[in-house]
């Protein structure tokens, strides 16, 4: 290994409370909210094809016309008690919340900026609310913070002159202020999501970026911090030059999902997700393929099977509202959580052979299996495959009491659980209990004939 000053801090995952509760949320809910609202991916009636919240880069959008955007900034209609209790209802453990966009735009009255919501006409703090009404739910906060500042004029891509680095030595100390200043007016805040660092100027800046984590630390027990904040002194981001994870959990996962145990090595990670192909911010128009609830509900269980969680992206209107299509989605996901949660919360990998059927969550600290169903095989029979001297005492559906499934036993460990209704209108959950079977002799399933 090299010796490193600046590398990962921890190896392996964190066991302490704060961890143990972040690792068992399974999903959670990104909100990204801001100027870029305002035009929505639209600027003089041409359509932008990034992403929204990106507009300020384009081309055709002079950045101090966009900044002017802070004059219109005034949600009428928002209201945090009911973003908090849509996502109550959809059965989020966390949120994650823009503070700071790359544009700059502060949505907390920052003392050290004017680029704030304090200097619009709504005047008043947006974060404020906002972690109070989640907090108060039992959904712990996030808070989502761009190093990357287009607004600030002391902002560098690089630093090459010494004149560069004057400025970014300035840019350093705003940006610890600032998010000194987000510990000190949110202290209810459960983490930081950091984006916009994979600049050139802040990857040279391990040292800087490896004492301004461990101040933030001290000053919040338990905080935590993904992989993507800083760089180890030789540039390495997410995996240190040992290949050991920068911070607390793998922030690789935006907008994709890993396929297989491996791909997360033995670490926790989140996978951020956007309802149409790329849109964070909120975009009048939605191009391309739009997720379903069902879709939703099966990369929520990928996640979760693969020790991961899944956060889905909100992108609110200028108003304050949220858009129709975010809110049946949040109806669905709750509707499908009501009844199945049970199979989300607390969940890790099995370490069970995957099956077409479906994904294997574990409840933490048992031996509890849930079966999570997307696609049931025209034979109505779900194979199971346990490590070996482990038998199936017990098969229910977490959907119908009623119903309940008796395994046929096909080999050593392995089962198929005949399905008795052939026709199924949402993915479902099945209960698996297990038992040693190197000493049971009267398991409870038929034997092969
Ligand atoms: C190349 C790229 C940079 C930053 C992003 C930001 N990360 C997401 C979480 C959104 O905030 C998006 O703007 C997306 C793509």
């Amino acid at each position: 290994t090299i010796a490193l000053q600046h590398g990962a801090h921890g190896v392996g995952r964190r066991r302490d409370a704060a961890m143990e509760k972040w690792r068992a949320y399974g999903l959670g809910q990104f909100v990204h909210w801001g100027l870029y609202s305002i035009p929505a991916g639209e600027w003089n009636g041409k359509q932008y094809n990034g992403a929204a919240e990106w507009i300020k880069s384009w081309k055709e959008v002079p950045a101090t016309t966009y900044d002017s955007l802070m004059y219109q900034f005034n949600p009428t209609k928002f209201n945090a008690e009911s973003w908090a209790a849509t996502a109550k209802q959809m059965g989020v453990k966390y949120v994650t919340i823009t503070t700071k966009h790359h544009d700059g735009f502060c949505l907390w009255p920052s003392k050290y900026t004017n680029f704030t919501v304090a200097n619009s006409p709504y005047k008043k703090d947006i974060i404020g609310p906002l972690v109070k009404a989640y907090d108060r739910r039992g959904i712990d906060v996030i808070l989502y913070f761009s190093i990357m500042d287009w607004h600030n004029p002391d902002w560098r891509y690089d630093i090459k002159t010494r004149e560069d680095s004057v400025a970014f030595d300035r840019f350093k100390q705003f940006t610890r202020n600032q998010l000194l200043e987000l510990l000190t007016l949110y202290p209810a805040a459960k983490g930081l999501w950091f984006d916009g660092t994979w600049d050139k100027s802040w990857v040279k800046q391990a040292a800087f970026a490896d004492s301004l984590e461990k101040e933030m630390r001290a000053m919040r027990p338990g905080l935590i911090i993904g992989s993507r904040f800083r760089a180890d002194e030789y540039g390495k981001r997410h995996f240190d030059s040992n290949g050991n994870m920068m911070g607390d959990y793998e922030q690789g996962w935006e907008r994709k999902i890993p396929e297989k145990i491996t791909d997360v090595h033995g670490n926790d990670w989140d996978c951020v997700m956007t309802v149409p192909e790329n849109q964070w911010g909120y975009s009048k128009i939605w191009k391309g393929h739009i997720k379903t609830t069902d879709e939703l509900l099966e990369m929520l269980a990928k996640c979760v099977s693969l020790d991961g969680n899944f956060v889905l992206n909100f992108g609110p209107k200028p108003d304050g509202t949220l858009r129709t299509e975010e809110l049946d989605l949040a109806k669905g996901i709750g509707a499908w959580m009501d009844t199945n949660s049970e199979a989300i919360y607390n969940g890790e990998y099995a370490g069970l052979v995957k099956q077409d059927w479906g994904y294997y969550v574990k409840k933490t600290g048992t031996n509890k299996i849930y079966m999570l169903v997307f696609n049931v095989p025209v034979s109505g029979a779900l194979n199971v495959v346990l490590p070996s001297r482990t038998a199936i005492s017990k098969v229910y559906d977490l959907g119908g009491p009623g119903l309940s499934y008796v395994p046929e036993e096909i080999g050593t460990s392995t089962y198929f659980i005949h399905l008795k209704q052939q026709t199924f209108k949402r993915p479902f959950v099945l209960v698996l209990e297990t038992a040693d079977n190197s000493k049971n002799s009267g398991a409870q399933y038929q034997k092969a004939k």
